[in-house]
């Protein structure tokens, strides 16, 4: 098992503080539970013999003390363990999404979408089970099987010693059965269900394509087959608990049967008749406490594949070339100027995507001076996007990278991204209105403020013609051109007002027609202010709207 996994279930189990008053309850609820019986028992046998009422009232006041105590303590129980649990729970969420900030975009660049879903939600959740399904009934079944041997053993030893010998028997065998039916597909239930999440994620996001290519079928084919395997796990797991359960009625049965047997001879002698009724309905009550045990065990093989699961998705170590993320400390002010851009100076800079075997950029130098608007071009594949993901730190680097003097890498990373600001080649859209995605820079800002950002990235008729802020972008921004997207992310990053920013091929998503002009009207609005604005671009920009041509090849700078 990886120290990960390892350390994921040792912080999923609450600090005897915490843990206790959960114990303390359940076991004096399991308590309440034999008592109940044991009163009840008595009561009813006792009662046939037709005493005075007198000689029941001790019993009869048992008997509902025990049903109230039963209850109360069932959801002190549930109430302490959950509340103990849940804070737990809540430290392990923050720790994975602490790891997993980090590594996003580029460091999870090779993992699945769903794996992470899964990781993240399903698999954290399951770490509420170590402590509630498998150690939690552990601790109560031990607890309420000694107490209730060591009470039958004061009225028949040989009764005790028999409901001993049936509860580690039935435990013995219970385990057996349930690790022989489920102790795969208990551990394969986490992978499963994120390979049907994997399957569901790639389905809806890639339906355009599938459809297109008339490959729907077989995707779907694929999400049957997925829910097909989870299904079985599951069917798995329910047969070993319903075989577990039956397996379990026969031992307390049996227990039960012995009790007589073995305590009858003493009737009479030092055992009186509602007493023996006592010793032979107890174990009933028992078997039904240490029912858990076996599924306290599944739980245990489930959670430890869960624990598996997230520390091979998120792992401890980032990767090298994944920078730390960083906050700046209270207090401390940016380094950086706090109007206008830095300069921004790269010398002998190397970076590698995590994993590649070889640096994509290799020895790149540039200096852009504060204001500065360069265009950089180059052939598909020659490190453009490397360098933008770099700048902004998504990659980590080697050599230098300077901004204002300072190395990004000493920089807190949250301060080089208020300082440097890209705009991607698909800029990433929420399934929301116009203002929120705009509001999402800067929540502070009016509608005004809002509606002047889009007139400045020519933005203003469209916005009028599609009736004001409140009007949806769509998923992923389905309801707005390629163009326009470009458009509302730029408006988007004035408002936060960036002093150095990167466009990534903005002219991607639009047609030849329509580039220059959007580059110009892009240009014209990124660059107010005194911006910085690196640009990269395959198509063709007006000279006089940008100060230098650089052009990349093979991960450095082509001499022109
Ligand atoms: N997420 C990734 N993981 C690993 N390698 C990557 C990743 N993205 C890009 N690369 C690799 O880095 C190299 C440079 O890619 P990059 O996207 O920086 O080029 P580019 O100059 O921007 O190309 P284009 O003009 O086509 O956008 C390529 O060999 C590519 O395979």
């Amino acid at each position: 098992m990886r120290a990960g996994a390892r350390a994921l279930l040792r912080q999923a189990v609450p600090s005897p503080r915490r843990g206790a008053p959960g114990v303390a309850a359940g076991i004096l609820q399991a308590v309440s539970t034999v008592a109940l019986l044991a009163c009840s028992a008595y009561l009813i046998t006792r009662a046939s013999e037709q005493p005075p009422v007198l000689y029941l009232s001790m019993a009869v006041v048992g008997v509902r003390a025990f049903a109230l105590a039963k209850a109360v303590f069932r959801y002190l129980e549930r109430y302490a363990s959950h509340d103990a649990v849940f804070r737990q729970l809540s430290d392990i969420r923050v720790g994975v999404l602490a790891r997993l900030i980090p590594l996003a975009p580029d460091g999870l660049s090779r993992s699945r979408r769903g794996s992470v879903l899964s990781a993240v939600v399903d698999d954290v959740d399951d770490m509420q089970n170590v402590w509630l399904r498998a150690r939690l009934p552990l601790l109560t079944s031990a607890g309420v099987s000694l107490a209730s041997v060591v009470f039958v053993a004061f009225f028949s030893v040989p009764a005790a010693v028999w409901l001993l010998v049936s509860l580690v028997l039935c435990v013995v065998v219970s385990v057996a059965l349930s690790s022989a039916v489920a102790a795969r597909s208990d551990r394969e239930l986490s992978p499963r269900r994120a390979r049907l999440a994997d399957a569901a994620i790639d389905y809806v996001q890639s339906l355009d394509v599938l459809t297109a290519y008339g490959a729907l079928p077989a995707a779907q084919e694929r999400i049957h087959a997925a829910d097909a395997e989870l299904t079985r796990a599951q069917r798995a797991r329910a047969v070993a608990e319903s075989s577990v359960s039956a397996l379990n009625g026969l031992f307390a049965g049996a227990a039960s049967l012995g009790a007589l047997v073995l305590a009858a001879p003493a009737l009479g002698i030092t055992l009186s008749g509602p007493m023996l009724a006592v010793v032979v309905l107890v174990p009933l009550a028992v078997f039904e406490v240490v029912a858990s045990l076996p599924l306290a065990l599944a739980s245990r093989r489930s959670v430890r594949a869960s624990a598996e699961r997230i520390a091979a998705t998120i792992p401890d170590e980032r990767p090298p070339e994944i920078p730390a993320d960083s906050e700046p400390r209270q207090g401390e002010p940016s380094p950086l100027p706090a109007t206008g851009p830095a300069a921004l100076t790269l010398s002998d800079l190397r970076v590698r995507w995590p994993g590649a075997a070889s640096a994509t950029i290799d020895g790149l130098d540039l200096d852009v001076r504060p204001g500065e608007r360069v265009w950089l071009d180059g052939e598909s594949g020659s490190g453009k996007t490397t360098l933008a993901h770099t700048l902004v730190r998504f990659l980590g680097y080697e050599g230098s990278a300077r901004l204002g003097g300072h190395e990004l890498s000493a920089l807190p990373t949250r301060t080089v991204r208020e300082h440097i600001g890209l705009i991607e080649q698909t800029p990433y859209l929420f399934n929301d209105t116009i203002r929120q995605n705009l509001l999402f820079a800067r929540d502070t800002a009016d509608g005004e403020e809002l509606e002047h950002a889009l007139q400045l990235v020519g933005l203003g008729d469209w916005l009028a013609e599609r009736g004001g802020l409140d009007a949806r972008v769509g998923e992923r921004g389905a309801l707005v051109s390629g163009g326009q997207a470009q458009r509302i992310a730029l408006a988007r990053a004035l408002l936060h007002e960036f002093p150095i920013l990167v466009l990534d091929e903005p002219t991607a998503n639009v047609d030849q027609q329509h580039a220059e002009s959007l580059l110009t009207e892009l240009l014209g609005a990124a660059a107010r202010g005194g911006r910085t604005v690196i640009l990269i671009s395959h198509d063709d920009v007006p000279e006089h709207l940008v100060d230098r041509r650089l052009r990349m090849a093979s991960g450095r700078l082509a001499a022109r």
